[in-house]
């Protein structure tokens, strides 16, 4: 299955967006973490400033809506352009609904896992879906330390998933010294925050990081 790194904008400079995702044109896609202070315990950005995103970039836009009643508000953003919105399971009401309806709107559908949560009891929403986004971290926050616990569920999951044509993202953490792991493990498309942004080169990092998984999904074949 394709890699893709896809960088999360959080890690950006908020006052040089445009500037920022400019450096990382190699990128396969832009991670945005929408925040509502109350899913978690931050607040980023909201529809407005990915409407503006849109008007300045032709680059794939990755969603990832950490917010309550994702149910009301994920179909803006596929309607401003955002080619994936994902939504998390803890926070959705109707979780297949919004999934079709997100799928009827053109985006690709997501589904978000926090660590503690089981995707055993999700099979069957599986086929709703196009990528389950599995958190390697607590979410709310860049540069946390990668939680090694959560390998095993994307192992569970690449098995789950089976020859069904589902991305696998991990978010948190990843970085040169893990982005292996995930990818052994079964993870497909990679968001890093601070180890692109904090890195003296942005796009030569995900150069390198998009090699290391590469690396290792070459060897599984
Ligand atoms: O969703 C989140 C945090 O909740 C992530 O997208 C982080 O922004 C990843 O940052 P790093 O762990 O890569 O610094």
């Amino acid at each position: 299955m394709e890699i893709k790194i896809t960088p999360s904008l959080l890690s950006a400079d908020f006052a040089n967006l445009q500037r920022d995702i400019e450096a990382i044109g190699s990128a396969d896609g832009l991670h945005i973490d929408v925040m509502d202070y109350h899913f978690v315990p931050n607040l980023t950005l909201g529809l407005p400033v990915v409407q503006s995103i849109r008007k300045v970039t032709d680059q794939f836009l990755d969603i990832h809506l950490m917010i309550d009643d994702p149910d009301r508000w994920a179909p803006s953003y596929a309607e401003a352009g955002a080619q994936s919105v994902t939504f998390h399971v803890e926070a959705a009401k109707a979780p297949i609904r919004l999934a079709r309806e997100l799928r009827r709107l053109g985006a690709r559908a997501g589904l978000g896992l926090n660590p503690a949560t089981d995707i055993d009891s999700l099979r069957d929403v599986l086929d709703e879906v196009d990528m389950i986004l599995i958190m390697t971290v607590e979410p709310g926050f860049g540069g946390q330390k990668f939680l090694d616990l959560c390998l095993s569920k994307i192992e569970r999951t690449r098995t789950l998933i089976g020859d069904r044509d589902i991305w696998v993202q991990v978010d948190g953490g990843v970085s040169t010294e893990t982005i292996e792991r995930c990818a052994e493990a079964g993870a497909n498309v990679f968001v890093a925050g601070s180890a692109v942004f904090g890195a003296d080169d942005p796009d030569a990092m995900i150069t390198t990081l998009r090699e290391k998984a590469s690396a290792v999904c070459g060897s599984r074949g």
